[in-house]
């Protein structure tokens, strides 16, 4: 509990003095931290949004964001407000991608615990598979117009609710909010796979809204940069990031060994290991499970 202070009337004692001493200086480290919030909140914000396959969502996903957020928060250049998950659509057809309905379950629950993580299901509920770069410009232009809007609408989406993905605190100010693709190095190395990207669509991403480029084992992204004509003309707007507490856990790898009935327990997040097992994913294989019988078969 804390003691009740009572003020020194006339008379100031030495332990009045102290006292004195004590509120100027609490007076004086709040006004800093007044000032450091205040400094803060001058800063460009920022907002991250991850795309892939998310089948699963891994911690190293999740992990992304957090190493991006520290690194701008500890540079001091910007505020990060917000980060997205994007799932793509099922007609990207990669192999091992679950539904989507399943991988937008999966990553509500992968970012429970989070306070600005969030799902955008936009992505898995188009027509058709979208380009990233559409996907970005989306994101980017619900984010205006709700800004602009003071949160009174502005698209579709706003049209019947207020999306679920939009950063917390978005309305603290009207200070514009920029979107960046954050992504593995793996994904920025497949810019060069023939066909893949348009690359216009590569000049937009890096031009007009940014790249954070986490660094992930058997990549080397400062060199891709390096070779690519494009990628070095705007490497001003390029985040290399490196992770030095890398952990190689993949969806892939994480599917393998559960086709296997091999543990993921500590690789996954659990909630989302439940859910797996109780839909059956990715030829989820019980060891518990008694042998089938003959009349199983
Ligand atoms: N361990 C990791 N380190 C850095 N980036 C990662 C890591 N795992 C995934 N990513 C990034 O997460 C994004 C989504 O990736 P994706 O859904 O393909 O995950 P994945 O684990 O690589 O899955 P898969 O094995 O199915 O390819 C990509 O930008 C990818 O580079
Ligand atoms: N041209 C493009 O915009 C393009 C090409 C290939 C993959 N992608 C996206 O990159 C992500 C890659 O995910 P995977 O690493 O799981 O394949 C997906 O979100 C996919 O939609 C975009
Ligand atoms: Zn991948």
């Amino acid at each position: 509990m804390i003691a009740k202070i009572s003020w020194p009337k006339n008379n100031i004692t030495s332990e009045g003095f102290r006292r004195i001493g004590y509120f100027k200086a609490r007076s004086k480290s709040k006004k800093m931290s007044a000032f450091i919030e205040e400094t803060k909140s001058l800063l460009p914000r920022i907002a991250f949004i991850a795309c892939g396959s998310f089948s699963p969502p891994t911690p190293m996903h999740l992990r992304m964001f957090e190493i991006a957020k520290d690194h701008f928060e500890m540079q001091g250049t910007h505020r990060v407000v917000g980060g997205i998950i994007s799932p793509t659509h099922d007609s990207y057809g990669k192999k091992g991608l679950a539904s989507a309905l399943d991988r937008c379950a999966m990553v509500k629950l992968a970012t429970q615990s989070s306070n600005w993580i969030r799902l955008s299901d936009w992505e898995v509920h188009q027509n058709q598979w979208m380009r990233t770069q559409a996907v970005l410009q989306h994101h980017q232009n619900y984010i205006n117009n709700q800004i602009n809007s003071g949160g009174a609408g502005g698209d579709d989406e706003a049209d019947t609710h207020v999306a679920g993905w939009l950063p917390r605190g978005l309305h603290d100010s009207r200070d514009p909010v920029h979107l960046k693709l954050l992504c593995g190095a793996d994904l920025l190395e497949s810019f060069a796979v023939p066909g893949l990207w348009a690359e216009a669509d590569i000049e937009d991403i890096v031009a007009n809204h940014g790249l954070v480029v986490i660094t992930r084992a058997g990549s080397n992204p400062g060199k891709f940069i390096f070779d690519s004509d494009i990628l070095t003309k705007y490497q001003s707007n390029i985040t290399l990031i490196t992770n030095w507490v890398p952990n190689e856990v993949s969806s892939t790898l994480i599917r393998r060994l559960l086709g296997r009935g091999q543990s993921v327990k500590y690789l996954l997040d659990d909630l989302v290991l439940e859910y797996i097992k109780r839909q059956r994913l990715f030829n989820f294989k019980s060891r518990d499970a008694p042998a089938p019988t003959e009349c199983d078969s």
